[in-house]
């Protein structure tokens, strides 16, 4: 699986989940905006289109890419974020590392890409991911149902309604 991390610089190195992704080989660190592949998946949180099955033979043939930059810079990101057609962002996950934990869509490197390989069914790839990372199969295991049923269904639109569906019954739980 071909995985591709922009590194914008901007982080705490030791924290950053790329760079640890990197020393265990899991991805490929570009800083140059040029080298990133034509065609693969982009994992942009302001994507109108959401990851689906839909996805599946990009991820196969081109691969995933995330931006590693801060948080505060990601909207400003559009150079990059216009280099491929497939930007795709994440429906509700809540993050599970220990900057963000607890916090809905606010997704470390790591997780956005085992989440996208999750959802487009290359499930045994996400585990792959999240190992050596202690907090990694959490995150897995805390979005367990939302991944399966966001993986079950095959288009952007479903995965857009499961979503909706869950975020409407949790608040008339709150409200009950
Ligand atoms: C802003 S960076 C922060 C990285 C952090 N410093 C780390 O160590 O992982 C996180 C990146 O993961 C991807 N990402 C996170 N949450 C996402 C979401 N909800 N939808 C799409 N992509 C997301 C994007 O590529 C985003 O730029």
């Amino acid at each position: 699986m071909r995985i591709t991390v922009f590194h914008a610089n901007e982080c705490d190195r030791k924290k950053c989940t790329s760079i640890k992704m990197e020393k265990m080989g899991k991805c490929r660190l570009v800083y140059d905006i040029n080298k990133i592949p034509g065609g693969a998946v982009v994992l942009n949180p302001y994507a109108e289109k959401a990851v689906s099955y839909e996805d599946y033979k990009y991820v196969q043939r081109r691969g995933v890419v995330g931006l590693d930059c801060s948080w505060n810079e990601v909207s400003q990101s559009k150079k990059f974020f216009s280099l491929s057609k497939y930007h795709r962002s994440l429906p509700f996950l809540i993050a599970t590392n220990p900057v963000n934990y607890g916090k809905p869509c606010i997704l470390s490197t790591v997780e956005a890409i085992a989440a996208t390989l999750y959802i487009t069914r290359f499930k045994d790839e996400a585990y792959d991911m999240m190992d050596g990372f202690k907090w990694g199969h959490t995150f897995l295991e805390l979005n367990q149902d939302l991944l399966e049923a966001y993986s079950e269904v095959d288009t952007s639109a479903e995965v857009v309604r499961l979503q909706n569906e869950f975020l409407e019954n949790s608040k008339k739980e709150v409200n009950d």
